[in-house]
């Protein structure tokens, strides 16, 4: 790579973009010769016009000395100081030998490699341009080297370490001319912190230090876009391993900075050495503040923003801005970024500018003001910030911030930036909460405050010479205006240091004089870490613009002499605070806010868990309460069928009572009932309904007929079974002897099913109590215990569960009745059918009796006879006096009254347990006797009278029923 290039004067100057070779230059000025002996400069009266080259021509002379202390031994310091850029404190040995100022020639420090030594330590690497440049009265001296931050001496490395640092620019073997060569210092060693440190505190002696913390850089345009140039540029040469600019022409001679970047160089060499250290401290804690300096079109903006594939200083900082946080982790970040331009001095905010930019015909934006804060400086405001978490974020911000920003068509640039641009990254950061504590990271505790600092990546505006176009004119004036103060600033900041030194009043400089100025007061005035970076094209002939070039260099020159920086670690903020500053720590703010948003959070969590646990309460209750209305409908159902069943029970108990026991045994509707049931094939409601017509519409039909009469008629056909074959079946009923033997034995088939019924039914209703058990408990185990009651524990549900079971102690207790009935009922069918045997084998007119043909009753008078005509049938009306029982025939009562007494005797038992069965239903209150002893059906809705037990043990015949009766047919006369 070539670091020296001798430039001819191209026959036509190229001054890109791309597109084409720039219009020739316009004729520069004549200048006054520059002795080559004495490069004396006094900056003052030709930064009285920066873009004056005829001011410039006379006034190379010296930059001028350090201060005091390092001043080298000047004749005339007031009025010329012929001392070198150069004149800084030497640094370090690398044996660790303590750095000293270097003040002069006189004072060594490394000296120049082939020094010829000529008197002043010129170097012997430019002999001939060193005896060329230093004739006359300037002094030369050594290359300081000075603890710097943004030299790489942090990391304790000396100058030859970093000259072996690929990354970094190359080492700055200076040789001093010792003819009064411009230099810049070449600046290394410890961190200025170190370095006070070890002398017992910041305040000990600091200018000296801090002037490494400034960076002057120098980088020179191809002609060309791909970096070729014509070899020679007539007077100007480019050593950049020496970091030196020469000029041959009048007022030539030689300009060393910290960096001088040839033609081949790029954007990432540029970045490397220029800006990325400083960027690191920055991300440290300091300020740093990076801006380009030069004409219109010589790649400022090239330089600044650099192009997609040749990424300029922005976009790499930002890269390494996210490296650093990558690399440190026990660090916390935030970053915010703003981007405004200064324009006609006005400023504006690039974010916030409406898409398409700040063209005419834009709204107007509110008036953006500087202001200026002991912590925070100067800083503009109202501006937008914005907060950015990834590299992509932030350069999509500052694209966006790049694409409202003025340009126009120069002269040089067809894209000129018609305005001063400023890229702000605060950089909030603060030590990690120790991952260990984890009471305190949840609080928003932090062992440290938060460190806040800035970087401002500064795109200036070119100067020019006035332009034709009124609206470039007016633009250009306020660009040259703003870049003269700040010429005049930097000038006068040698004078002011002079000052301060000596009277230890600074002289007033007037950084209020352009809003640019005073944007850059606190990095100029030495609270930051600064890199200049000055863009030339170096142009010879009739088109070169050699007295901008010169302007340039001599403001670099300056700028790298005078500003002294004493940047600090920004100190540690705690807490959010009140005030603007402390309202600017965004990263407390935001741990605050997060802490108290959490905060808030955890609240509404557990509003709305109670808030949900209600809701499932509610809903649970709800369920609850229709699964009881529900439980409560089934057992009301259930009940009402119970009692219908119950009732029905009764009803029949009452029937068997009523029609089983007569005088004859003889139980004609229970038998046509059973027989009903039988025929209908067993369906329950048929036979429910069958009883109920027996028990209800029929009561008085036939139940309650006497049985005598039923006896007498039992072969008439009933009504409503045609043919008379049911007519037959009774007869059949009646048994062969008409002693209700048959009777008895359907009168069991009937008991028997309907004990099958009311099992089933018992079963059922068992069933469907323990269904509602179950479900009840599981509903209680499921539930919310304390705050819903189940179903079980609900006073209705219990007191109904308790007359469920209730209900059915007495359904099974008229079970036992019924079993009982059954069982006595088949005890006296078998006596009888005993009784029958006895007496056929004794006399065969008892089955003549039993059949009806011979009268029964002693007293009564025969109805029948053999063959001889048929006593008439009584006939049967409604409410006919009920039939005594049918006398038994002589032979039987005078005769073997042994059969007779047995059936007396079964009669007896059958109706000794009635007795007590009605006698438990009166006590369970299910039937109440009245005064004549007959028992009636406690619901009374039917009025029945039932047979008392002396009814049926004396087997009278029942009184006549209240109940009307429908007249049955008379029977046919037999
Ligand atoms: N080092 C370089 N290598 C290649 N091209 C360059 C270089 N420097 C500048 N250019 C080109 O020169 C042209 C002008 O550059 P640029 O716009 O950066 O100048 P400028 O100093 O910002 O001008 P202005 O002050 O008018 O905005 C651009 O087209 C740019 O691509």
């Amino acid at each position: 790579m070539a670091s020296t290039s001798t430039l001819p004067t191209p026959s036509r100057p190229v001054t890109n973009p791309p597109a084409g070779s720039l219009p020739p230059l316009p004729t520069p000025k004549p200048r006054r010769s520059l002795p080559r002996r004495c490069h004396r400069y006094d900056p003052r009266p030709s930064l009285r016009s920066p873009l004056s080259s005829s001011n410039s021509t006379s006034n190379l002379t010296t930059v001028r000395s350090a201060s005091s202390g390092r001043t080298p031994s000047s004749p005339d310091k007031s009025l010329r100081r012929t001392i070198s850029i150069a004149s800084f404190p030497q640094p370090p040995k690398a044996g660790g030998n303590t750095s000293r100022p270097s003040t002069a020639s006189s004072v060594t420090g490394v000296p120049a490699s082939g020094s010829t030594g000529t008197g002043s330590g010129t170097g012997s690497t430019k002999p001939k341009r060193g005896s060329r440049l230093s004739t006359g009265t300037t002094s030369s001296y050594r290359s300081s080297k000075t603890p710097s931050l943004l030299n790489g001496s942090a990391d304790g490395k000396s100058i030859l370490a970093d000259a072996r640092d690929p990354e970094a620019s190359p080492g700055h073997s200076r040789s001093s001319s010792a003819q009064g060569s411009c230099s810049t210092s070449a600046t290394t060693f410890e961190d200025v912190d170190d370095a006070s440190t070890a002398k017992g505190g910041e305040g000990g002696s600091k200018p000296k230090e801090a002037k490494g913390n400034v960076i002057v850089s120098v980088r020179v345009r191809p002609d060309a876009p791909n970096g070729e140039t014509a070899r020679t540029h007539g007077e100007w040469s480019v050593e950049g391993r020496q970091s030196l600019v020469s000029y041959r022409g009048k007022e030539g001679g030689d300009y060393y900075y910290d960096n001088v970047f040839t033609t081949y160089e790029n954007n990432a060499k540029v970045y490397d050495s220029a800006a990325k250290r400083l960027v690191r401290r920055v991300m440290e804690g300091y300020h740093g503040t990076v801006f380009a300096y030069g004409m219109t079109g010589t790649g400022k903006t090239f330089s600044m923003q650099g192009t997609a594939t040749s990424p300029g200083v922005i976009p790499l900082a930002i890269t390494d801005i996210f490296s650093f946080i990558r690399e440190t982790p026990h660090r916390e970040f935030l970053l915010r970024v703003s981007y405004l331009e200064i324009y006609n001095e006005k400023i504006h905010d690039l974010l916030s500018a409406p898409a398409g930019g700040n063209g005419p015909g834009t709204p107007q934006q509110e008036e953006i003001k500087l202001r200026e804060d002991s912590k925070r400086g100067v800083y503009a405001t109202p501006l937008k910030e914005e907060i950015v978490q990834s590299p992509t974020q932030l350069l999509r911000v500052i694209a966006r911030g790049d694409h409202s920003r003025r340009t126009s068509s120069t002269q040089f640039n067809s894209r000129s930036s018609r305005s001063h641009a400023v890229v702000q990254i605060v950089v909030e950061s603060r030590e990690r909460v120790p991952s260990n504590n984890a009471q305190d990271k949840r609080a928003g505790i932090a062992p440290g405050g938060v460190r806040v600092s800035t970087l401002s990546l500064i795109d200036l505006a070119g100067s020019e010479r006035a332009a034709d176009d009124k609206e470039r004119r007016t633009e250009g004036a306020h660009i040259n205006k703003s870049l003269l103060t700040l010429g005049n600033i930097i000038s006068g900041l040698s004078d002011s240091k002079e000052k301060q030194a000596n009277s230890g009043d600074g002289r007033h400089l007037p950084y209020r004089d352009s809003k640019l100025t005073r944007l850059l007061q606190p990095a100029l005035s030495g609270n930051s870490l600064v890199s200049i970076l000055c863009t030339v094209q170096l142009v010879s002939g009739v088109n070169a613009n050699t007295g901008e070039t010169l302007n340039t260099l001599k403001f670099a020159a300056r700028a790298k002499n005078n500003i002294v920086s004493h940047a600090k670690k920004a100190e540690e903020a705690y807490g959010a605070g009140g005030g603007d500053s402390g309202s600017r720590v965004l990263l407390e703010r935001y741990r605050m806010e997060i802490s108290t948003l959490r905060g808030q959070l955890d609240t509404q969590a557990k509003a709305q868990a109670e808030k949900e646990l209600k809701w499932d309460e509610q809903q649970f209750e709800k369920e609850a309460h229709a699964r009881h209305e529900e439980q409560v409908l089934e057992m009301q159902l259930a009940r009402t069928a119970l009692k219908e069943r119950i009732e029905h029970l009764n009803r029949l108990i009452l029937s068997s009572k009523s029609t089983g026991v007569n005088s004859h045994g003889s139980m004609s509707a229970l038998g046509r009932l059973s027989r009903m049931s039988s025929i209908d094939n067993g369906t329950r409601s048929l036979r429910s309904s069958a009883s109920q017509s027996t028990l209800g519409a029929g009561y008085g039909h036939s139940s309650m007929r006497p049985n005598s009469f039923m006896s007498v008629t039992s072969n008439d056909p009933m009504p409503g079974f045609p043919g008379g074959s049911f007519g037959q079946e009774e007869d059949d009923d009646m048994g062969e002897f008409g002693d209700g033997k048959a009777s008895l034995q359907r009168q069991v088939t009937a008991l028997q099913a309907d004990l099958g019924d009311k099992n089933r039914y018992i079963s059922t209703l068992e069933r469907r109590l323990l269904q509602a058990r179950r479900s009840s408990h599981s509903r209680m185990s499921v539930g919310v215990k304390s705050t819903t009651s189940t179903i079980a524990e609900h006073p209705d549900s219990s007191a109904l569960l308790r007359e469920k079971d209730m209900e059915i102690n007495e359904l099974r207790i008229q079970l036992d009745d019924k079993d009982r009935m059954l069982a006595a009922l088949r005890s006296a069918t078998r006596h009888r059918d005993l009784a029958a045997i006895t007496s056929d084998v004794q006399s065969p007119d008892l089955a003549l009796a039993a059949k009806g043909e011979i009268p029964t009753a002693p007293n009564s008078p025969p109805t029948t006879s053999h063959g001889n005509g048929a006593t008439p049938a009584t006939p049967i009306d409604k409410g006919a006096t009920p039939m005594p029982p049918p006398p038994l025939p002589a032979h039987l009562k005078n005769g073997d009254g042994e059969g007779e007494r047995d059936r007396k005797k079964n009669m007896d038992e059958v109706s000794k347990m009635l007795d007590e069965m009605i006698q438990g239903r009166v006590e369970s209150g299910h039937l109440e006797r009245d005064s004549l002893g007959a028992v009636k059906n406690v619901s009374g809705d039917f009025n029945r009278r039932v047979s008392t037990s002396a009814e049926v043990r004396g087997l009278k015949p029942s009184p006549p029923t209240p109940v009307p009766t429908a007249p049955l047919p008379a029977s046919p006369p037999k």
